[in-house]
């Protein structure tokens, strides 16, 4: 049965003007901002604050939910853009749980406010109603968001030595051929003893990870290097990234690493599952598909990647979030088989991975959109206090202390960016 889609209640009325350059974004979003958001690469995306309209989901559902919230919001609103590019008019802005039973379900948000570039191109996107049309805010650089003082990092679920043992366990679970692949994860906690501005997290991170997406949505904050789908004008391109390797700062060094990583069995077999995991989930939308034979390895300050980039052209009219929603969970953060592997998840981890390893991303009223996977991040559970995560491939050939050290290398974006560490 098809319920008919909730009323959006009342209708959005969206403006998106183009403006001149307002220079460095995150500076734009106002001290006292709510619900701030980002979505930025390389000085292009977007910023945005206030809550125009949003929606909460839950479950197994929480993707369909939220893709038929959507579907009312657009059909509602009244749109008018003088911009057409990628983030400019109606958008929403989402994350939403690894795990069906998360209770951190998913979250779709419209801004009230929006401040995007594209290339050279800017505009501002104002959202209200009918009864309260959009006004135009000032933009100007805020004051300047303070570094956290941290005062504690303690282990989350599992110690380094219990997480390890779990790897372990993992590792012996897949060489009796239970499953082929299984991404373990682990938790940090971060306290500080002010409040955690998201802004200068976003700050740090979007100017030392230029090619990642820096992302803040709901609390969730992090940079991602791996885009699971992009939907633009009836294309869809995914990055795949599994198998790492941690840089060590000296270049020369670095580059032989580089070239033993895209030689490295284990890390091609960590590599070829998420691939697979992506092209299969994929391929029933398009029409054609360009999925390279083999990775290059893209290079990050504090790691280096496997990394394929898959292209298809799509056949039928499915939303970017609905794409995110069937390619969730790659095998990149979940495992192969799925089900085996998300069950040993549940078995091993011994903690709620929340929105961490889930789609994070954007969406527009055409349904075009980007949704990375929520990697190189922490969810903030309090004003003071964030939870950071890391995950690794785990395969027959896996060992539990590389594993644990890869982990590491994983949470310094996140650890430099708070301050914390490296
Ligand atoms: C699960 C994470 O990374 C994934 C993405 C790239 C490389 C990975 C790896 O080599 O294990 C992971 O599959 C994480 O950063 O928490």
């Amino acid at each position: 049965m098809t319920l008919p889609l909730p009323q959006s209640d009342p209708a959005l009325v969206v403006r998106s003007t183009r403006i001149q350059d307002p220079g460095d974004l995150v500076s734009l979003i106002p001290d006292d901002a709510e619900a701030p958001v980002s979505w930025l690469r390389d000085g292009d995306g977007f910023v945005g604050w206030g809550t125009a309209a949003a929606i909460q989901t839950h479950g197994t559902a929480r993707f369909d939910d939220a893709e038929r919230w959507w579907s009312g919001v657009v059909r509602d609103a009244v749109v008018r853009s003088e911009v057409d590019l990628p983030g400019a008019g109606l958008i929403a802005v989402g994350s939403f749980a690894f795990a069906a039973a998360s209770p951190a379900g998913g979250v779709l948000h419209v801004p009230e406010t929006v401040v995007g570039r594209h290339h050279d191109v800017c505009w501002l996107t104002t959202v209200g109603t009918a009864a309260h049309l959009p006004t135009t805010p000032a933009l100007a650089a805020g004051s300047g968001a303070d570094a956290p003082v941290i005062a504690d990092v303690r282990d989350g679920a599992l110690s380094d030595n219990q997480w390890t043992e779990a790897v372990g366990a993992a590792v012996e679970r897949i060489q009796s051929g239970a499953l082929d692949k299984v991404v373990m994860a682990r938790d940090v906690v971060v306290t500080s003893s002010t409040d955690i501005d998201p802004r200068h997290i976003l700050r740090n991170l979007s100017g030392a990870y230029p090619n990642t997406w820096t992302y803040s949505v709901d609390g969730l904050i992090g940079a991602t290097p791996e885009m699971l789908v992009r939907r633009q004008k009836g294309l869809v391109t995914s990055r795949v990234l599994a198998g790492t390797i941690r840089r060590t700062g000296d270049d020369e060094h670095d580059l032989a690493l580089a070239a033993s990583l895209a030689r490295s069995s284990k890390d091609l077999e960590e590599h070829e599952y998420a691939v697979r995991s992506v092209a299969d989930a994929l391929s029933p939308h398009c029409s054609s598909m360009n999925v390279p034979e083999s990775p290059f390895v893209l290079h990050l300050p504090n790691v280096m990647h496997l990394a394929t980039d898959v292209a298809g052209v799509l056949h039928e009219d499915v939303s970017s979030l609905t794409l995110a929603a069937s390619l969730h969970p790659s095998a990149a953060v979940c495992g192969t088989p799925t089900l085996a592997a998300r069950d040993l998840i549940a078995e091993l981890e011994q903690m709620d991975r929340g929105r961490y390893a889930g789609p994070v991303g954007w969406l527009d009223a055409t349904g075009d959109g980007e949704w990375g996977i929520a990697l190189r991040c922490g969810a903030l559970e309090s004003p003071s206090q964030i939870r950071l995560f890391a995950g690794c491939g785990i395969v027959a050939g896996s060992e539990p202390a590389a594993e644990l050290s890869e982990s590491d290398a994983k949470l310094v974006p996140m650890r430099q960016a708070l301050g914390c560490g490296s």
